[in-house]
């Protein structure tokens, strides 16, 4: 434990202030899917701020497939949408996904002077937590993606006091988790039965505490284009699942 460690929580409004250990967080939903489609055999993925920039990637790289949504909802044109329970039963083995979303893939992309960025779920909190405490950074930059000015997001907030919660040995209980990610204003909106874009069973996969020992680490290619890496914490290898 280094608690010598300094935590800041920002948002997508004023990410673009950090300059070195960035961790950008999207419970719902975005780096929930990510973690579920590598494990589900993603060879590569590419993240990208705009819907036409991801379809003219799709046109450039071959045996690569769309995944993403505007709002919560899927994107006609796209192959998927961005539901980890939906993504979780898809073999992508080999396959190239290209994201696009609303809060998570924006967070990286503006993210722009970082020296190090991860991307952090739930599903990965504790191996997001393993890698700062390898890396012993001086400070680390909480990106919480789904926080707006009317509210919500407060399960990216959770999300962020559960890996600093793990790395201060002051570890916050799964229950106490679920219950913000159930109760929070983006949650409830996965409890109308008549959204299937935004089906009820997200909500359990996205409270799948610490289900991967993967870190997603973020490679900037250009200012338009982040590729994420899965980093298996126990070797620091890149994983293939
Ligand atoms: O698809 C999602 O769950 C959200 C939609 S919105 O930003 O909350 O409207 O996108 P994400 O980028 O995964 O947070």
């Amino acid at each position: 434990m280094n608690q010598k460690i300094k935590f800041r929580h920002g948002t997508l409004s004023d990410c673009h202030t950090a300059t070195d250990f960035v961790v950008v967080i999207d419970v719902l939903r975005a780096f929930t899917t990510a973690a579920y489609a590598f494990q589900s055999g993603a060879k590569d993925m590419f993240c990208v701020s705009e819907v036409e920039e991801a379809f003219h990637l799709h046109t450039q790289m071959k045996n690569s497939y769309l995944l993403g949504e505007i709002n919560g909802y899927r994107i006609p044109g796209f192959h998927y949408n961005n539901s980890p329970a939906a993504i979780s039963s898809v073999d992508l083995t080999g396959k190239t996904i290209i994201m696009r979303t609303t809060a998570g893939t924006q967070g990286l992309i503006r993210s722009v002077h970082a020296e190090t960025i991860l991307a952090c779920s739930f599903v990965n909190a504790s191996a997001t937590a393993a890698y700062i405490q390898t890396h012993q950074p001086d400070e680390v930059f909480f990106v919480e993606t789904g926080v707006t000015a009317d509210g919500r997001g407060d399960e990216d907030i959770a999300c962020a006091e559960y890996v600093e919660g793990i790395i201060t040995n002051q570890r916050i209980p799964e229950e106490t988790l679920k219950e913000r990610v159930i109760n929070s204003k983006n949650g409830m909106r996965f409890q109308n039965p008549s959204s299937k874009d935004l089906p009820k069973e997200d909500l359990d996969f996205v409270c799948s505490f610490d289900l991967f020992h993967f870190a997603m680490t973020a490679e900037r290619i250009n200012s338009r284009l982040i590729r994420l890496h899965a980093i298996d914490i126990d070797d620091g290898s890149q994983c293939t699942i």
